[in-house]
């Protein structure tokens, strides 16, 4: 089995289809029935070549003199430098293997592997002195763009954080009985510092997963519950829920007692939520379709809420480390398009709650025109809103995801 070749593979299709890599490599690691070191090795060009993808065409184009290259070529060049300069193979395993996948341009990727091998130490020495666009591959509007709102140290330290691979987290789920003694028989788990029952694990812990003792999210996913504040009895509206990482720890909070109603307008998320929730033996919450921006009734009638969540569909630029599909899909435009959608969102769900109520408004993103002015907008549009509290994560200094959390209280 050629590792390389597969990761060609991923690659292009990467390239033709708007499918995620991790769900391409998920794919071609069933297909190709591969495992252990194997299975991670492939994961390990596909990721690493995305997220070092300018930094490697840098590279291409340099030592191939700017030659014009067809696709394919193009991918293996970035392969076969991804392992010799960032991954750190063997020169000989990572040019004789390489050299094998490149078909009638072997002669070419040869040459070129070689002479990266003998250039390789200038060319590292020379990234600290390339634009942060390109040292951190990184789209140059996103550069420009958080320069603009940070200064240039903190967009060099988010851009650093973006590089490295992410870490994974676990939630203890405490509506499963025997979660808490189960999960401690489990080696490599660290508690995190600041946030209860997440844990740093190392390796992921597959079978505690699926039987639903506990559920992969990030420590900065439980923010928004936690500032949502749902007290059993309550009435609680989840508007955007899927997957449902969020609605789970909102019904932990409520211990099974009141309305937890769940919304998502994706048929397609809301299955994944039904089949979460139930693993995660969340029994009490009303698992709904509805579109927030539709001008159809809700399913749950004229129900005024206690409490709502509103995690809307954000750029996701507060998770790039860990969606490296994100800084090559995602362009300037859309963060318009986004608050917008974020805003229809936002005034729909405010229908539903009640005088005195709570809602909280969250995203994945670091980006003002998706958080903070964004409910400074709606605030301004609705003077029966106050501003309780408010967080921003920004990942390099709070070592999580990057989120935003907002809670507004409608005046009684
Ligand atoms: C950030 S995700 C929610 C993640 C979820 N809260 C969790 O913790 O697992 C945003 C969700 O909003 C849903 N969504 C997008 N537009 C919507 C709309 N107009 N009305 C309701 N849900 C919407 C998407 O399908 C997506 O599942």
């Amino acid at each position: 089995m050629n590792v390389r070749r597969l990761s060609v593979e991923v690659l292009e299709s990467w390239q033709k289809t708007p499918r995620y890599a991790a769900d391409l490599l998920d794919d071609k690691t069933r297909q190709a029935t591969l495992s252990g070191p194997n299975a991670a090795f492939l994961h390990d060009i596909v990721l690493t070549t995305l997220r070092n993808l300018t930094m490697l065409d840098h590279w291409v184009d340099h030592l191939t003199n700017g030659r014009h290259l067809d696709h394919r070529t193009r991918w293996v060049l970035r392969i076969g430098l991804c392992q010799l300069m960032l991954l750190g193979v063997p020169s000989h395993a990572a040019v004789n293997e390489t050299v094998a996948t490149a078909g009638r341009a072997s002669g070419l990727v040869n040459a070129v592997l070689r002479r990266a091998g003998r250039e390789m130490n200038t060319l590292l020495a020379q990234r600290k002195d390339l634009p942060l666009a390109v040292a951190y591959s990184q789209p140059e509007y996103l550069i420009r763009r958080w320069i603009k709102i940070m200064g240039k140290a903190k967009t060099e330290a988010l851009c650093q954080w973006n590089q490295e691979p992410a870490e994974t987290h676990i939630r203890l789920n405490r509506l499963h009985d025997e979660a808490e003694a189960r999960l401690s028989k489990i080696t490599g788990l660290t508690a995190h510092a600041t946030e209860e029952d997440f844990f740093l694990v190392n390796p992921v812990p597959r079978e505690a997963l699926k039987s639903g003792i506990c559920y992969a999210q990030d420590p900065s996913t439980s923010i928004a519950p936690k500032m949502l504040g749902a007290r059993p009895g309550e009435t609680v509206l989840d508007a955007c829920a899927a997957p449902g990482g969020k609605t789970a720890l909102i019904a932990q909070m409520m211990v099974g007692e009141g309305k937890l109603i769940a919304c998502d307008s994706s048929p397609a998320r809301l299955n994944r939520l039904r089949e979460n929730l139930t693993r995660l033996r969340v029994h009490h919450a009303q698992v709904m379709q509805h579109d927030f921006l539709s001008s159809d009734a809700p399913p749950f009638g004229d129900l005024l809420f206690d409490r709502i969540l509103l995690d809307v569909p954000c750029s996701n630029t507060g998770v790039m480390r860990r969606r490296i599909d994100v800084r090559w899909r995602l362009n300037e435009p859309e963060f318009a398009e986004l608050a917008q959608t974020q805003r229809g969102i936002a005034e729909s769900a405010l229908r539903y709650l009640k005088p005195g109520g709570s809602l909280v408004y969250s995203t994945c993103s670091i980006d003002p025109e998706e958080n903070q002015q964004l409910v400074k907008a709606l605030m301004a549009a609705h003077p029966e809103l106050e501003m309780a509290e408010s967080r921003l994560v920004f990942p390099p200094k709070d070592q999580m995801d990057g989120a935003y959390a907002a809670r507004l209280v409608k005046k009684a």
